[in-house]
């Protein structure tokens, strides 16, 4: 195999497999959680997504890279085109890996991963590939780009499902982005939070404080905020048992809660339901929720490995707002008294569609109610 950057690289599986492509990006060997997403465009935003630290993404859609990677683009301090400030993936697999062309690109996908010293490779059949993760379900790997290994074990750490990763994304102390009118202020509970859903919270007036994962609750109701957003995160959420615990102190102040994703599953802990691994998990931005209120279905940006998969592990004080007409994963749920709802998919919809950023206006509504 002849290699456009001129060194080979591997990934090595959990069960044994070894599949050989040609290295690009940084070179490196690396272990992590090897997950895939259907997502045709859009990796600028799904590579600096933090929901994806400790995991290898697989990106199905063949060509990767034609577009390049733009400059940053802030409007008050939030990022528009990326989701955080850095490459969050611990590695990246495509089959072919091209050079841009576009009137806005300032680097390569092979330059920009080089910057961030993240590995990737290119060059293999990603569709074996993800058939064996779709059949086995996700499993952990490494990635190592220009250099051959001898033994992969000796590289496999801790399962991905025992790590907490969300130290590693928070804010060690809070963050405030002014809004644009005096509407208040919403405390956003910063696990590695995506820039899109800081954007649609400042769209909707609102000075938004991003609060380290762990602020207590006493902490939070100290800014009297108007709402409180418990975001997106990496992790498998049963591990965050302060987060949980703060959760619950919280909800006793009668407080508008909205949950995305992370926020969704905590949630659902918090108030006794259950969230559990799925086999390979939700990772794409054209995923369809049916909302059961209005039987419209939506198609919605999704990243989430856990969910709460069936009716009975939802928490008794919520209902079941969306679901996935696929597999019937709780979408999102509303609480029966609390002003409290909840999505599992990306309402902010980053890299889009935006069919969906309504639920923001929902929230506002809720805030504005003090009612679900
Ligand atoms: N995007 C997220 O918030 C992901 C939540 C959780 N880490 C999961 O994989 O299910």
């Amino acid at each position: 195999m002849i290699c456009k950057r001129g060194k080979k690289g591997y990934l090595y599986l959990e069960d044994g497999t070894i599949i050989e492509g040609c290295g690009f990006g940084a070179d490196k060997t690396i272990s992590g959680e090897v997950v895939f997403t259907t997502s045709m465009n859009g990796y600028p935003e799904s590579l600096t997504d933090p929901s994806y630290r400790g995991q290898i993404l697989v990106i199905t859609h063949p060509l990767v890279g034609n577009y390049g990677i733009p400059e940053k683009i802030r409007e008050n301090g939030i990022l528009r085109n990326f989701e955080s400030e850095e490459i969050q993936v611990s590695g990246l697999v495509v089959a072919e890996e091209t050079d841009p062309y576009k009137w806005n690109s300032s680097k390569s996908l092979h330059e920009w991963l080089k910057s961030y010293d993240i590995p990737a490779i290119s060059d293999l059949d990603t569709r074996s590939l993800v058939k064996k993760i779709r059949t086995y379900g996700t499993m952990m790997g490494i990635i190592s780009s220009g250099r051959e290994i001898d033994d992969p074990r000796k590289y496999l750490e801790k399962k991905y499902d025992e790590i907490d990763f969300t130290t590693y994304v928070s804010p060690k102390s809070p963050i405030i982005h002014p809004g644009k009118s005096n509407k208040g202020i919403i405390v956003l509970v910063d696990c590695g939070i995506k820039h899109g859903i800081l954007y649609q919270l400042y769209l909707r007036g609102y000075t938004i404080v991003r609060v380290p994962c762990n602020f207590s609750a006493d902490k939070i109701m100290d800014y009297s905020p108007k709402g409180v957003v418990y975001g997106n995160g990496p992790s498998n959420p049963n591990l965050l048992s302060s987060l949980i615990k703060n959760y619950k102190n919280l909800m006793e102040y009668k407080i508008p809660i909205m949950g995305i994703c992370l926020g969704h599953q905590i949630t659902a802990i918090a108030l006794g339901g259950k969230v559990k691994k799925m086999k390979y998990g939700h990772r794409a931005i054209n995923k369809p929720v049916v909302d059961l209120q209005s039987q419209k279905c939506y198609i919605t940006t999704h990243n989430h490995g856990y969910g709460i998969l069936s009716k009975e592990d939802v928490p008794k004080d919520m209902k079941v707002w969306f679901i996935n007409p696929d597999d019937g994963t709780i979408e999102g749920m509303i609480h029966e008294k609390l002003p409290i709802i909840t999505t599992q998919f990306h309402p902010e919809a980053n890299p889009g569609p935006w069919d969906v950023t309504w639920v923001f206006d929902k929230f506002d509504q809720v805030i504005k109610n003090g009612k679900p």
